[in-house]
């Protein structure tokens, strides 16, 4: 992909939904920056290029692509970062095999990823291909933290025209279901490396004969990191499962799973696969043998392990005997048959439990129905914010989105904070014995006694990120002046030494009065009171909860986290724009391939642009990009002024037709305006000619939907085909050519 070493805004190539959407306004806009003299180059972080960019040996010179997320990685620890980040795919194993099979289709002479590596070279290949697996892009370009809000204008308009939202019942039977005990939460022990014990740690596993196994090396303790460590037992889980499963028949409800298998990606796909095993623990018990040797391998979930037996009828028929028998169970596509279960990356719980509970409480069960569920959750340090917000609404009734205020988030994430941090840091035990942090003095920072198959994980948040999360904190308090509360638990070992860095930071900027510090339970109910006044909150939280929150509030007040503003003050003094709070919608792509219609909504992508070219008018001393910025903003509140946003249906304009308003309104806006006479000129005829188009235009746009549309791929998209399917205006792309 065209990459120039001198661009002013970098723009990302990603994957799906959003992509695709790129295919028509990334020319929109690279047309409006060019007569500023702003050069906005790309970056190809998608899923194809990471696999593409790992194997060059494998490859022709043609094929070959460069590392474009590692480039990208060491630009946003500069000053000059300004980039713009889309949503991209943080790959599960069934997504990163099949974009592989699709690769390889297209000629890719890739290698197959290893599902049980044997040889070394085996192992090599995996470890490669497992650096591509789950969130691998977030953590590398996030060197800075978190800014999420809903811009006023947004906010405005979902307060004008407020989405359906189901209606919560007070005898609903929708509920959050937690581990009692032994899980990380419970296990958490936490500190913060002083001078003496700062250097190089390590991980080890000692065994109950005393062998010691080093599970990590080359592993920095800074001064001023708070390291945790906590481990979730797999035997107290197991039982969880059992009993949660149980429960749910006794309720009538569905049985759900909310996990995080993308972004915790070495813990979750194990939780994951314990609750695949405990939904057919029969099966497993009777024919442990045959599954091992058929290569299942229930981390993948049930669509892996269904193709792997399907050859056998015996087990199939103790599947369906074991199903007849479970409750029901909430489905991705009651349609296809394709359960909770199926693959770890279908039920991301940041999305998912935020659309249940918009729905007042509902999921989707078998038959296409909507009911209850057992939202199930084992860990407990972040799934009471769901079980407080369904007994809040379960009281009160369902948010009064006319009405109510907004929850933004100050979230600390920076070099890889708390637990999305973790992934090489985290293990399995391999068997009874102890686990512990040994540190560069010698000694022990924290120990736990393990057995077999125990989830061990230590997480760690870095001193200046936390400090930098901090004062942006306090800014965003002073700027706005609303409610703000720390959501840290005293009472929980990690957030005890967060608390010990916020208070005296307070108390210097003699501003603790500003601020509050809560529990997650308590927080979550004192903002959900405080919205419902019609009042506004900052959640100043770490990262798990920037998260979920950064979804489940703009999900409730906005009908979806796609209208965020996302912004992300690198440390070094450059800008990352992400744009929106959700993912790559990939039921988008499946019916724009079906019927030609893209429901993506750009607002996230136009909310983006505009801090983008405001930040490069500052940062630059560039007053036209700060012109175009502006009016980039006027253009996006033209959108929602004039309702012209996507529509879901075919047939309806959808987000082809939003790019052509997009493009409009900000010409129109850049004719008008009086503070760049010379743009004025240039966009003038461009306006007019997009305004005596509209008919033209719109018809061309209509006229395409409705029929199947060829990408040339799913992973790996034909770029040329994209362009032909997302600019099928002659007449647009005439103006914008
Ligand atoms: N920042 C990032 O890079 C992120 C990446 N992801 C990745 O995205 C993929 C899908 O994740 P998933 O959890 O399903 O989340 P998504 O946010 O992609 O999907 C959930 C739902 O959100 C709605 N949605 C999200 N964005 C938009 C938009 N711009 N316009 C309209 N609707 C939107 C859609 O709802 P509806 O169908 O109701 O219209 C969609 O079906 C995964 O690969 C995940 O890892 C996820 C989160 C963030
Ligand atoms: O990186 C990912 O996998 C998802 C990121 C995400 O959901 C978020 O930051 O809100
Ligand atoms: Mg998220």
């Amino acid at each position: 992909m065209a990459d120039k070493s001198n661009s002013d805004i970098l723009y990302t190539i990603v994957d799906e939904a959003p992509e695709l959407a790129s295919a028509s306004l990334l020319p929109i806009i690279r047309t409006f920056a060019k007569a500023a003299d702003i050069n906005v180059g790309t970056k190809d972080i998608s899923l194809a290029a990471r696999i593409i960019s790992t194997f060059p040996e494998s490859l022709t010179d043609a094929q070959r692509q460069a590392n474009d997320l590692a480039e990208l990685g060491e630009l946003v620890k500069t000053p000059a970062a300004n980039v713009i980040k889309l949503p991209n795919i943080s790959a599960s194993v069934p997504q990163l095999v099949a974009a592989v099979t699709e690769l390889q289709s297209q000629g890719y002479a890739l290698p197959d990823y290893p599902e049980e590596p044997g040889t070394d070279e085996e192992k090599a290949i995996r470890a490669r291909y497992d650096g591509i697996k789950g969130s691998a892009v977030n953590p590398v370009l996030r060197e800075g933290n978190s800014d999420r809000r809903a811009a006023k204008a947004v906010k405005n308009y979902a307060q004008n025209n407020p989405h359906s939202m189901g209606k919560w019942a007070s005898d609903s039977k929708t509920k959050v279901s937690s581990m009692p005990g032994n899980d990380f939460y419970a296990n958490e022990k936490s500190a913060t490396i002083t001078a003496t014990q700062a250097g190089d740690a390590k991980i080890e596993f000692v065994g109950k004969d005393g062998a010691v196994t080093v599970l990590k090396d080359g592993w920095t303790l800074d001064e001023g990191t708070v390291a945790d460590a906590t481990f979730m037992s797999a035997k107290a889980l197991g039982a969880f499962l059992a009993e949660a499963i149980t429960d749910t028949k006794a309720d009538g409800t569905m049985f759900s799973l909310h996990m995080k298998a993308t972004m915790m990606k070495v813990s979750d796909p194990i939780i994951f696969g314990h609750a695949v095993k405990a939904w057919l623990a029969p099966v497993f018990e009777k024919f442990g043998a045959e599954l091992d040797a058929l290569g299942v391998n229930p981390n993948s979930g049930m669509g892996d392990l269904l193709d792997r037996v399907a050859g056998s009828a015996e087990i199939m028929a103790a599947i369906d005997a074991v199903t007849a028998d479970r409750p029901g169970m909430y489905m991705v596509d009651s349609d296809k048959g394709i359960t909770n279960l199926h693959v770890p990356s279908d039920v991301i719980i940041d999305a998912s439990m935020p659309a249940v509970i918009r729905a007042g409480g509902k999921g989707w069960d078998a038959a296409g129905d909507k009911g209850d569920t057992n939202c199930v959750i084992p860990d407990r340090c972040y799934a009471t914010i769901y079980d407080e917000s369904i007994n809040f609404f379960k009281a009160n009734g369902a948010l009064d989105v006319t009405t109510a205020g907004s929850v933004a988030n100050v979230g600390l994430m920076a070099q890889k904070a708390e637990e999305y941090g973790s992934h090489p840091t985290t293990f399995e035990a391999p068997a009874d014995g102890t686990i512990r942090i040994v540190l560069a003095n010698g000694e022990t920072l924290h120990s736990h006694d393990v057995e077999t198959g125990d989830i061990w994980r230590s997480c760690t948040a870095k001193k200046a990120p936390i400090e930098n999360w901090i004062e942006l904190a306090m800014d965003r308090q002073r700027l706005t002046g609303s409610e703000a509360i720390f959501w840290l638990d005293a009472n929980r070992a990690h957030d005890a030494q967060l608390i010990e860095y916020v208070e005296p930071a307070l108390e210097a900027a003699g501003v603790s009065d500003k601020f509050q510090i809560m529990a997650p339970r308590e927080a979550t109910a004192q903002s959900l009171k405080t919205i419902t006044a019609g009042n506004d909150s900052i959640a100043i939280t770490g990262n798990v909860l920037r998260d979920y929150l950064t979804d489940l509030f703009p999900i409730l007040e906005l009908g979806t986290s796609a209208k965020m503003l996302s912004i992300v003050k690198l440390m070094q003094g450059g800008g990352l724009f992400e744009t929106g709070a959700g993912g790559s919608a990939p039921k988008h792509v499946q019916q724009l391939v079906e019927e030609n219609h893209l429901r993506w909504d750009s607002m996230g992508e136009f909310c983006a642009l505009g801090e983008s070219l405001n930040f490069l008018a500052d940062a630059q001393g560039n007053a036209k990009a700060g012109v175009l910025g502006v009016a980039a903003e006027a253009a996006t509140q033209g959108i929602l002024d004039h309702n012209r946003s996507p529509s879901r249906k075919v047939g309806e304009p959808d987000n082809r037709d939003s790019h052509y308003w997009f493009a409009r309104y900000w010409a129109e806006a850049l004719a008008s305006q009086s503070d760049d006479a010379d743009l004025a000129a240039h966009f003038a005829p461009m306006a007019k000619a997009l305004a005596d188009g509209e008919a033209a235009i719109l018809g061309e746009l209509a006229a395409a939907q409705g029929k199947p549309a060829d990408l040339g791929g799913y992973f790996h998209t034909d770029p040329a085909k994209a362009a032909l399917v997302m600019r099928p205006s002659t007449t647009l792309n005439a103006i914008i050519d």
